[in-house]
């Protein structure tokens, strides 16, 4: 509450003056509802004993003097003035000070919200200077009282504010955030400030406009106007507060055509500029017909309380929907980073598995050899589910001691072993809100496994040396290579737990049995490696695809990656052949089919690798090649020779050249 100024000097004031000033505090301190009945009670006594005729508290309105209060009561009757008492109160005002003409004095009231005056009328036995003493004084405790009731009223107006603005964002959401945002505020001033509608004209200053919304029946919930129209585009222009009140203000003021647009009748506008956080104006916010009257002072000043909330709260959640979007732009990019390519049956089974997985917390186990994606396929999975904005967090559970595993987990305390010289958090609270991969499951420590299931159990965890559990919300995707099944059976592998993760299974294939998802994967890696380092995608010739679908790949899609890896670095060629790849003979599965072939009859009995030799290698290929078009063609040659793009006698002495039996 502001500080009061206090009443002049009471040395000089008579006894009942000073018991009625004690009086009238006492009961302020208790905050009445009104302050009206201690002013009436005071003027009252006032003019018992000072022997006036009447007193008044006078109020300057637009362009009239109206009484506020008077004593006694029946002197209120006749609202008017006398041109003699007006007269005086207005000197009054001007000299700031008391004022007596002929039976009027006047004590001006130092109000900051309005001009108001305390007006005597003198009768023939007043003491005239002990009622101008008096009067001051009354006139000094009466804006004490008002300034005591316009904090009052204040502090209440600020309260309602706060209150409100506390709740706009609730249910705030991010695809309509802003619009919801709008109404709500607008709904508040509709509220506080007792009038029909309100809005807020958000500024865009590029295209000169102001985009007033809520605009009720209006298609779109959106109001466009040129940001020079109306008393909206004067306080943007001027930043001022603007009032207009019908039949007082000039018309002429009002853009006529937003109400037209909107089928509305504006009566009364009260608009405020909205001041962003860096000092700039974002746009207006205007209330519109107040319900009992025209706007005032005090209504601006609670829209401009409302405003500077309103400001903030758009800013809020404009910045929050520009983080929302960068956000999600790095979830895309994090996840593109590590895209589950592939068209194979299984790799769709899993897509589809993924997305119905998304929206659930069900536990996942992941199955597959080393390297055939069960990382790539947890963080699939991660991405498809709500908890794409949480962290994705990987554990292996196979490099780490019991002892460091359990640490790792759950975090430990300060002091909880030697090492431990600060407290810290587990990958469990790392992940919260979002995934955790536990890769090498099988290979946890029994103790291990007795926590991790406590954990997924309770849903919290007790760091390491610690006591308090901490809650977590962690989604467990847990993979192996090995069969877990088999590792029950040799109890080394808690039951309770398999159940606990198999809810979902998924299994991938070893990448040799992914038939054509090694080339796709194999271009795939180029691309993504090639575009690295900015060079030119090389071309995979026939016989280097060849040779990649019948590698056997014992390390899976990782060795392919390698792979390719390679080849980008250091294969200058545009066109990359079976040997450039080096895949060794070990290595090589059963002689695969030529690509494209539809018979995947096998290559030429016998050979196991691609020979070395480059002349050796296309002499097989192209037997290989011809064989199988002649099979695909029912044994025509001729038809054969024109798939082949050769003349039939051509082909008859490509086939001689080769060695192969045209007979056959
Ligand atoms: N389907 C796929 N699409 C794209 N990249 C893949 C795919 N599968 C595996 N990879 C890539 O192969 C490499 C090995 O994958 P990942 O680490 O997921 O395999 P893993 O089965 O978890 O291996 P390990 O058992 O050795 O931990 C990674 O570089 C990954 O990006």
């Amino acid at each position: 509450m502001a500080l009061m100024s206090p009443p002049p000097s009471s040395s000089r004031q008579p006894q009942w003056l000073l018991a009625a000033t004690k009086r009238l505090l006492d009961q302020l301190a208790v905050a009445p509802a009104s302050s009206e009945p201690l002013l009436s009670e005071l003027l009252n006594s006032f003019r018992q004993q000072a022997s006036v005729a009447a007193v008044h508290v006078a109020v300057q309105a637009t362009d009239a003097w109206t009484k506020r209060l008077s004593a006694p009561e029946s002197a209120a009757d006749s609202q008017s003035l006398s041109s003699a008492a007006e007269s005086c109160l207005a000197e009054a005002l001007d000299r700031e000070c008391v004022t007596r003409q002929n039976e009027w004095l006047a004590a001006p009231i130092s109000d900051t919200l309005q001009s108001s005056v305390l007006l005597v009328q003198l009768q023939a036995e007043s003491p005239i200077e002990a009622t101008a003493l008096a009067s001051e004084y009354l006139a000094a405790l009466i804006a004490m009282v008002n300034q005591s009731d316009s904090d009052r009223l204040r502090i209440e107006q600020l309260a309602k504010v706060f209150s409100a603005a506390a709740h706009w964002y609730d249910d705030v959401d991010d695809t309509d955030g802003e619009s919801s945002l709008l109404h709500k505020i607008a709904d508040t001033a509709v509220e506080l400030l007792h009038c029909q509608r309100a809005s807020i004209f958000l500024w865009d200053k590029r295209r000169k406009k102001l985009i007033g919304r809520p605009a009720i029946g209006i298609e779109g919930d959106s109001l466009e106007v040129p940001d020079d129209a109306g008393v909206v585009g004067e306080t943007l222009a001027s930043g001022q507060i603007q009032i207009w009140n019908q039949g007082s203000d000039d018309e002429s003021r009002v853009n006529r055509q937003v109400d037209q647009d909107l089928q509305f009748a504006t009566q009364s506008l009260v608009a405020v500029p909205l001041i962003g956080r860096k000092g700039q104006t974002i746009g207006v916010f205007e209330a519109l017909n107040k319900i009992d009257g025209g706007f005032h002072n005090n209504d601006a000043i609670v829209l401009t309380d409302l405003a500077t909330h309103a400001a903030v709260a758009i800013e809020t959640l404009r910045s929050q929907q520009s983080l929302t979007v960068s956000r999600d732009r790095l979830i895309q990019d994090a996840a593109g980073q590590s895209p589950l390519i592939g068209q194979h049956p299984a790799i769709e089974a899993i897509r589809q598995t993924a997305q119905r997985v998304a929206k659930t917390e069900l536990s996942v186990l992941v199955l597959g050899s080393n390297g055939t994606g069960k990382e790539v396929v947890a963080k699939h999975l991660h991405y498809q589910s709500d908890r794409r904005s949480g962290p994705f967090t990987a554990v292996n559970c196979a490099a780490l001691v019991e002892s460091l595993l359990e640490s790792e987990l759950f975090g430990h305390e300060k002091g909880a072993f030697t090492d431990a010289s600060s407290a810290r958090m587990g990958q469990f609270e790392m992940a919260n809100g979002g995934t955790l991969f536990l890769d090498e499951i099988g290979d946890m420590s029994p103790g291990g496994q007795a926590k991790l299931l406590r954990v997924l159990e309770q849903r919290e965890v007790v760091r390491v040396g610690g006591s308090t559990p901490i809650p977590v919300d962690v989604r467990v995707i847990a993979a192996t290579n090995q069969p877990l099944e088999d590792l029950i059976e040799q109890k080394r592998f808690r039951q309770d737990l398999f159940f606990r993760l198999n809810v979902v299974a998924v299994s991938l294939p070893d990448l040799k049995d992914r038939g054509e998802d090694v080339l796709v994967l194999a271009e795939h890696f180029l691309h993504h490696f090639c575009s690295q380092i900015g060079r030119r995608v090389p071309a995979l010739n026939d016989s280097a695809k060849q040779a990649l679908l019948g590698h056997s790949w014992p390390g899976n899609v990782r060795e392919l990656r390698n792979t390719m890896e390679r080849i980008c670095y250091l294969t200058p060629d545009d066109q990359i052949r079976a040997a450039d790849l080096q895949l060794t003979g070990a290595n090589q599965a059963q002689p695969a089919s030529p690509v494209g072939s539809v018979t995947h009859s096998a290559l030429t009995p016998g050979i196991q690798a691609w020979p070395a030799s480059l002349n050796e290698a296309t002499r097989l290929f192209q037997i290989e090649q011809i064989r199988n078009t002649i099979a695909e063609c029912g044994g025509n040659v001729t038809e054969a020779a024109e798939k082949l793009e050769l003349h039939r006698s051509n082909l008859y002495r490509k086939m001689k050249q080769l060695g192969m039996d045209s007979e056959g």
